[in-house]
């Protein structure tokens, strides 16, 4: 591995500032992260919690093994899905009672778009708004929700919303957007979309797979509707970690789970022929969850007791706005594509380059970690909770380098991986 580059004393000193102002939401030593590696891909899957491993151990050894069927009541398990939705809900601003942690996103959000259309009652209010950038599984799971539930898909970008939404907003029942962008790490203004979509009797339902954890979401300040999102990435639960879904409680009695499975039964035990759905939240359940991966999440969740998401995100934003500050520094000219305002950007930077997948090979030779995005993005995501301002110069240096040797066209770094 190339030995890291010399650092530029000013910017050294300038991060030990930053990292002195935010050490209130520094968790790092509670994370195992491996020797010299510089970690930015906690977008994609977030660290290791220490704590995780001797947990899911004990969950194998003596819940499993010898509690056996038992542990269903004895540890917890059967209320595991809202008992850890109701933690995840402070993250995101819910209150307790309207996030129950299932199933994947993409699950999630086909059980949300088949529900909102049945909850819109009017059968002239069929059109589900998708933005066509978001992450390809919105749009396709949306598309054949919509399709089965009889709706119609308008594929429209987030600054076109409004516009559309004076056009046909009384046919609208639903709008599904992220609230940051996956390739770019803008951030979307959750409260006045909602807001938009609720003038014109419309539902909206916020992605919050890459804001979950690392900025405030504000899901019951703002009225929002319905939400889903993952595990794994800043909410370091593991690789497939289960997913979120909220629903706001004044939408729960009219929320119909179209895979009506027995555990979002009103009387699961009961095991009667006819489907009653659960008065709450639990209704949002369908079979059994993976409880491995489930009371995981819950012990990683464990590593925000104690941090105001309000200073994480402060964190966040010094993190990415001093990246962006020491390219500046080391004379990287490439294009930033995340937005420079505070206001409008999520946890991460994301760079043009017409040969980011090698760039960002070289990087992970390297020891920096991020990823690519096609067509040409190097992906960088500064996940707040363990890394440090002294990091980003690493990485920023690493970066000035590969760009200036070249490193990126060698062939060794083009050869494309199957998980980019
Ligand atoms: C914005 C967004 N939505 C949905 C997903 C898909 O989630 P899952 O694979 O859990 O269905 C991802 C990442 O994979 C994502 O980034
Ligand atoms: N879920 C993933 C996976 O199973 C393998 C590799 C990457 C992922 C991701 O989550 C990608 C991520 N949603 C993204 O924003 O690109």
């Amino acid at each position: 591995m190339p030995s890291t580059p010399d650092l530029p004393a000013d910017l050294v000193a300038r991060a030990r500032d930053l990292d002195a102002r935010h050490a209130a939401a520094d968790r790092r030593d509670a994370f195992h992260l491996p020797d010299g590696l510089t970690y930015l891909d906690g977008n994609s899957l977030g660290a290791l919690p220490r704590t995780v491993a001797a947990r899911v151990g004990e969950v194998v050894e003596r819940e499993w093994g010898e509690g056996l069927v038992r542990s269903w009541n004895d540890a917890g398990w059967w209320e595991a899905a809202t008992r850890v939705g109701d933690r995840l809900g402070v993250l995101v601003g819910a209150a307790a009672g309207q996030v129950v942690v299932t199933d994947s996103t993409s699950t999630n959000l086909f059980k949300v778009v088949v529900a909102a259309l049945g909850m819109a009652g009017s059968p002239t209010r069929g059109r589900v708004l998708v933005d066509p950038d978001s992450f390809p599984t919105d749009v396709y799971v949306v598309g054949s929700a919509a399709r089965l539930a009889g709706g119609q898909v308008d594929r429209v970008a987030p600054a076109d919303v409004a516009a559309h939404l004076r056009d046909v907003g009384d046919e609208v029942a639903l709008l599904v957007y992220s609230s940051v962008d996956y390739r770019t790490g803008e951030l979307w203004d959750l409260a006045s979309m909602t807001a938009a979509a609720h003038e014109v009797g419309a539902l909206v339902c916020w992605d919050l797979c890459h804001s979950a954890g690392v900025l405030e979401i504000g899901l019951d300040a703002h009225e929002a509707d319905l939400a889903v999102g993952c595990g794994y990435k800043y909410l370091n639960g593991g690789p497939g970690a289960p997913a979120f879904v909220y629903v706001a409680e004044r939408h729960q009695a009219a929320f119909h789970n179209p895979v009506a499975g027995w555990n979002g039964h009103a009387r699961p035990f009961g095991m009667e022929a006819e489907y009653e759905p659960a008065p709450g939240i639990g209704r949002a359940r369908s079979g059994t969850s993976g409880m491995l991966g489930l009371l995981a999440l819950e012990e990683a969740l464990r590593v925000y007791d104690g941090v105001p998401v309000a200073d994480l995100r402060a964190r966040s934003l010094s993190l990415t706005r001093f990246f962006v500050e020491a390219l500046g520094a080391l004379g990287v000219d490439l294009p930033v594509v995340t937005p420079a305002d505070d206001a409008r950007r999520g946890s991460q930077v994301s760079v043009r380059h017409p040969e980011a997948y090698g760039v960002v090979q070289a990087l992970i030779a390297r020891g920096v970690v991020g990823d690519f995005r096609e067509p040409d993005l190097v992906r960088l995501g500064f996940a707040p909770l363990y890394l440090t301002h002294h990091d980003a110069v690493v990485a920023a240096a690493h970066l000035a380098e590969v760009l200036a040797t070249g490193e990126f066209a060698r062939p060794e770094h083009t050869r494309r991986a199957l998980v980019t």
